[in-house]
């Protein structure tokens, strides 16, 4: 994963970024962390997590219709054993937007009480929007400011796309601050490289596609064997343990995607199969499972 890691690191970028989240959470109540649903882990900054850790915050699980949806309740589960309000979110449709309003009043209710009694009610909620590059922050700023009358915020299927701290008034007692996506300096762990790279929070232009729609081809098979046959028709189903690259060539060769000799275009059947795995096409699929004592 060192492609991964050699261009991700903006080491002026994230400093500045890290400087102005921390002179900003003054300014606000609650921190929204959004995550991806299908890797709840890997897409959450730890360098921010601990910047913030003063302050109240709700996890929005975003993009949750392309997750698992028991894996999605399982990471809830977790999530509320270690004290953190946690919900599950799809920013297209705006499913679990009102589920996210009550959580954020409930979990200010203290706040909400002291300005009361000091005369200040209605005042607005104030709440700093954090995720990772292509996450979905635009898209959930958006759905809060649809039907407020005021200007939208731009949503793009490329990560990173570099913005500095705007604020949103949303109405319904509510004002946002956007916060720029960013990365941290070095994963620790090569498989969080991985997982953002699978999902799209890494720019594909520094990324070997091939090898990377090998190991997720890998990933798929481990956790949601029916997927990938039924997805592309091929039979994996009596060979376990196939290597990526032969599952690739076969998803080539039943699409059709030959070059000269007969032989696959594995890199446009790698292109393909990423494509399909970001958009959903594959079906609802957590790569990180959650490890919960609730297992509903
Ligand atoms: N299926 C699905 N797609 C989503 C959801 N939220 C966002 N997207 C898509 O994900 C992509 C990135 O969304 P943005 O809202 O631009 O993400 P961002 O976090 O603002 O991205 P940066 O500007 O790179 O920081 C877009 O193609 C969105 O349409 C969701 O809940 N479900």
């Amino acid at each position: 994963m060192s492609d991964i890691q050699a261009v991700q690191w903006f080491p002026g970028h994230m400093a500045k970024t890290r400087r102005k989240i921390t002179e900003d959470l003054k300014l606000v109540e609650l921190i929204a962390e959004l995550v991806d649903a299908r890797i709840p882990q890997s897409s959450s900054n730890p360098v921010l997590r601990n910047i913030i850790k003063s302050k109240p915050k709700i996890v929005l699980l975003n993009k949750s219709d392309m997750a698992d949806p028991v894996q999605t309740n399982r990471w809830i589960s977790r999530y509320r054993e270690e004290g953190t309000v946690a919900i599950a979110l799809d920013s297209k449709t705006g499913k679990g937007m009102s589920a996210f309003f009550q959580a954020a009043r409930e979990v200010l209710k203290e706040q909400i009480a002291a300005w009361e009694r000091k005369g200040m009610r209605g005042r607005p909620i104030r709440i700093m929007v954090l995720g990772i590059p292509n996450v979905g922050k635009s898209s959930f700023i958006n759905r809060m400011l649809a039907g407020s009358g005021a200007g939208k915020a731009e949503v793009r299927d490329k990560p990173g796309v570099t913005r500095e701290n705007r604020w949103f008034t949303v109405g319904k007692g509510f004002e946002l601050l956007d916060t720029p996506g960013v990365l941290w300096p070095k994963f620790e762990d090569p498989i969080v490289g991985e997982h953002l790279a699978f999902t799209g929070a890494v720019r594909d232009e520094i990324l070997d596609m091939e090898g990377l729609a090998c190991r997720l081809l890998e990933l798929l098979s481990t956790l949601y064997p029916q997927a990938i046959p039924y997805r592309y028709k091929v039979d994996l189903m009596q060979e376990s343990n196939l290597p990526g690259y032969e599952i690739l060539e076969r998803i080539g060769r039943k699409r059709g995607m030959l070059i000269s000799g007969g032989e696959v275009d594995t890199e446009r059947a790698a292109i393909t199969v990423l494509d399909e795995y970001r958009s959903g096409k594959l079906g609802r699929m957590t790569l990180e499972q959650a490890i919960s004592c609730d297992k509903s």
